[in-house]
Formats: C-alpha cells, structure tokens, sequence
C-alpha cells in the first residue's frame, strides 16, 4: 500500500493492481450490499469504489456509459422501453434518455447507497434519474425480472459490478433465460461482460449460455476504459428470436434524435460502433467458435 494511493487489488485480476493519486476521501460507507467509498483522484476526477473495485470515474465514464448504451440502442430502429439492471450510478439512464423514441425508461439497482452517493456526488451522471421517463425500483433484478409480463421491453441493459459480489447472479444463466423472457421478438440485451485480458473464462461460459438462449444474434464488443482492469471492457450483445439485428451495423444513428444536443456524446459514434465487435484472434478464436 502507497500512502495516499488508492490500488485496486483484487483476486479477479491477481498480481496487478491499477493505481490513482488519492487528493482527498469524499465518503465511506457500507451498504447492506458492499462498501462504498467516493474520492477525489488527482487526475480522473470523483472515483466511485464498491468493495475496493473502481466503478466509474468522472474522467472515462463517458466510454463505458455511451458503449454500453447505444451498441443496443443504436442497433433495432425505434426503441420505446428500456430496462436498465444495475447501472445506480446513472450514467446509463442519461444516455438511454437521448432516444425520443423512448416513452419508458425502467432501472432496478438493489443498492440504495450507490443511488444516494451518485446523485450526491455525481450530478453529470446522475443527471439521467431527472427524466420524466424514468422509474427507480430499488431491489434484485433477477426478482425483477421474474415479475415482468413476457415481451415488455425492447432492451434490456446490464450494467452490473463484477461477478464477486451482489452482481454474482447477473452472470448465471438462469438470469439470462429471465431476460430473454422480458424481451419482446427481436429485442436486445447487452452486458458488462469483463476483459478479454484477463476473463476469458467467464467470457468463453457466457457466451456459450447466451449461444442456447439468445436464438437471434451473439455478439462480444469491447471498448477502452483506462480505469477499468486491463484498460478495457467488453460487452455481450445478444437479440432474441425475431426481426433479425445486426450489431455491427447500428440502423439508429443516435445523432438523429438525440434529445440532449446541448451535451453532445463525447466517445461514442457509429465507427467505433463497429469497430468495438473487431476482436483479437485468441479472443475470436473463443468466441466465434462454431
Ligand atoms: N471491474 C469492472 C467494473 C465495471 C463496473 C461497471 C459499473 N459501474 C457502476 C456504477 C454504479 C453501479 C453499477 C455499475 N457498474
């Protein structure tokens, strides 16, 4: 340990440890679910902490939030409900809210305290929860998801933590078969899905859940996130039986109707959309298999 660094040391990623300069600690706190701690980086902004496992910073949220968002947005041509699981932080709500097609916008965080500290000390990325269109259900998603009519939404985004922790369950495949119900024919889900780097296990698993559920198209995408471990994330992108969608070329170009053109999106845009499903060959070679 370093003093006035924070390491995110974890057995998810042995043997290495992404630091950053600790300027001051804005919160501690611990949740019935895990810790929570907020601090001010000298050079990343605000840092989001759960369970010692950065979550977000103010300087890279933008890539994960914009990725994780309009890869699934951008791909079916008019959504109008969203189901956002996980995600407290808000950041996703504020990008989902750019579609004026979308008339609903669900979010289910079982953790209260993430809530509470994003909209305390994240406004840019909390601003999502002050859309009309939004409803918080704070509580378990897969209950959640149990409890939603068959073929109500047309997506559903899985902005989970890693599988250590509450986010366990959101990476089993009894979870995926709970989405794949509360999806319409043709509607998309997309997950955090880990590092190529380091995951490719967990990876090589969720892709062969999703290939039995998911009887439209599988896809992985991947993004750079600097404070993320390995420097990237990925995302799985999976659509159900029915009017066929083609991920890598996005059919709803987000510029088109974005309700918010007073913030313009600051990573995201339809080339790197399709660049984010160019894979390296140790990692195609898992997940194209046939
Ligand atoms: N080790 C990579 C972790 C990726 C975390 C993505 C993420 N960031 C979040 C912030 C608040 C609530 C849920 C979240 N999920």
């Amino acid at each position: 340990v370093i003093p006035g660094w924070f390491s995110e040391i974890s057995p998810m990623w042995p043997g290495e440890a992404h630091s950053l300069k600790i300027e001051k600690i804005l919160f501690q706190g611990k949740s019935d679910y895990q810790d929570v701690m907020v601090f001010q980086s000298s050079t990343y902004g605000k840092v989001l902490v759960l369970d010692g496992v950065i979550q977000l910073t103010e300087r890279d949220e933008c890539a994960y939030q914009e990725m994780i968002t309009h890869l699934p947005l951008c791909s079916i041509p008019n959504p109008t409900k969203v189901l956002v699981i996980g995600g407290g932080d808000g950041g996703v709500l504020r990008e989902v809210a750019r579609y004026s097609s979308i008339e609903q916008i669900d979010i289910c965080e079982i953790d209260k305290m993430v809530v509470d500290v994003s909209k305390q000390f994240f406004p840019a990325v909390a601003v999502g929860y002050e859309d009309p269109r939004v409803t918080l259900h704070v509580g378990d998603g897969v209950a959640f998801l149990k409890a939603v009519p068959a073929g109500t939404y047309d997506a559903v985004i899985v902005d989970s933590s890693d599988p250590i922790g509450p986010a366990q369950e959101l990476f089993e495949k009894p979870f995926f078969q709970t989405v794949a119900n509360a999806l319409r024919p043709g509607g998309v889900v997309c997950t955090q899905a880990e590092s190529i780097w380091l995951h490719m296990h967990i990876i090589e698993d969720i892709v062969a859940n999703c290939r039995q559920i998911f009887k439209g198209s599988v896809n992985y995408a991947w993004t750079t996130v600097p404070t993320y471990p390995s420097g990237v994330i990925g995302f799985m992108l999976c659509s159900t039986e029915g009017p066929a969608v083609d991920f890598k070329h996005p059919v709803n170009p987000i510029d088109a109707n974005d309700s918010q053109k007073s913030r313009p999106l600051k990573f995201y845009n339809s080339e790197i959309h399709t660049a984010a499903f160019c894979l390296p060959s140790f990692a195609k070679k898992v997940i194209d298999a046939k």
